[in-house]
């Protein structure tokens, strides 16, 4: 269903930035079926070998921007540092009938409509990472101008990659970043310091790594597929006055443990989130 929204846009899906974000979202759109013919990537750091692979795929790889017709989808991923830049020199490809789907950190709908041409159709995600291999997760809100077929051709576009959340409060979006869209690194350094833990209670590194990963990897896919409560999974794990109880004591301490920790990162990725909105 999604893939027959994508199929019968007029117009490119265009990529602007094809880093670690946008990267992932390429890799996901390629893999799952998106036509390669139907993309336009554009990204002045690309290696000559991606530009090449690109190319071997069908992938329009920095072709001259005159060239390019004015975009069905146009998905801004470069640092929201640069933003103000690179918006300009893509406006030309912003056609009345296109949507600009930004997945920046903090930068605003008010700053993007400022930028692009007026009356342009925008949509606000924050994606993640998991989006490479099908698993992200996207937060969406729409401008006015967003009509309800360029909101079925974004849905359709990064719903490839995972479920797409609409809201329609933008202030959601920064707190959303702090979980979603930077939450796959907390979970990467859980891996990381259950690792180095393991290795501190004697494991040889090697196999503390091993274990930390299919743990990660392993509790992430039982939450996922059990759709059980994460808090039943955790009892599930812990025998009263065993060894999960005993490591849960530390973990679940109300003034150091997981808990507060989490709540004053998230707090601090959601301000941070709205200082980068320029
Ligand atoms: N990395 C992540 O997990 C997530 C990142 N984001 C957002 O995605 C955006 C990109 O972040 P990353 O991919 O991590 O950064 P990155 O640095 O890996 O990618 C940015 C890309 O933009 C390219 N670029 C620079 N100037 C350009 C121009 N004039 N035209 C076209 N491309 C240009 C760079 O060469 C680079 O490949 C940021 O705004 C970030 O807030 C959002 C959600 C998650
Ligand atoms: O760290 C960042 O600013 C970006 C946004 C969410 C994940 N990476």
């Amino acid at each position: 269903m999604s893939l027959e929204v994508l199929k019968q846009l007029d117009g490119p899906i265009v990529l602007v930035g094809a880093g670690k974000m946008g990267g992932a979202l390429l890799e996901g759109w390629l893999g799952l079926g998106i036509e390669p013919a139907r993309l336009v990537v554009l990204d002045p750091n690309l290696n000559p070998e991606a530009a090449k692979a690109l190319a071997d795929k069908g992938v329009s790889a920095n072709p001259a921007y005159d060239a390019i017709p004015h975009a069905a989808v146009l998905i801004l991923a470069v640092k929201p540092q640069v933003a103000p830049a690179v918006i300009a020199s893509i406006r030309g490809i912003v056609g009345p009938k296109s949507v600009v789907v930004s997945i920046m950190a903090g930068r605003t709908i008010g700053f993007m409509q400022e930028a692009l041409p007026r009356g342009a159709a925008i949509v606000r995600t924050i994606p993640n990472t998991p989006a490479a291999i099908g698993k992200g997760i996207t937060v969406a809100v729409a401008n006015a101008a967003v009509s309800p077929e360029a909101r079925a051709a974004t849905s359709a576009l990064l719903g490839t990659v995972g479920p797409v959340e609409w809201v329609e409060s933008e202030s959601l979006i920064d707190a959303a970043t702090a979980v979603s869209g930077s939450g796959p690194a907390y979970v990467f350094l859980l891996a990381e310091a259950l690792a180095k833990a393991g290795a501190a209670a004697g494991l040889p590194a090697d196999l503390a790594d091993r274990l930390a990963r299919a743990t990660v990897s392993g509790a992430g896919a039982l939450l996922e597929q059990s759709g059980i409560d994460p808090a039943i999974l955790r009892q599930n794990v812990t025998s009263p006055g065993g060894t999960t109880a005993a490591a849960l004591a530390v973990l679940m301490d109300e003034a150091k443990g997981f808990g507060p920790l989490l709540t004053q990162a998230v707090a601090e990725a959601t301000h941070r989130s709205r200082e980068l909105a320029g």
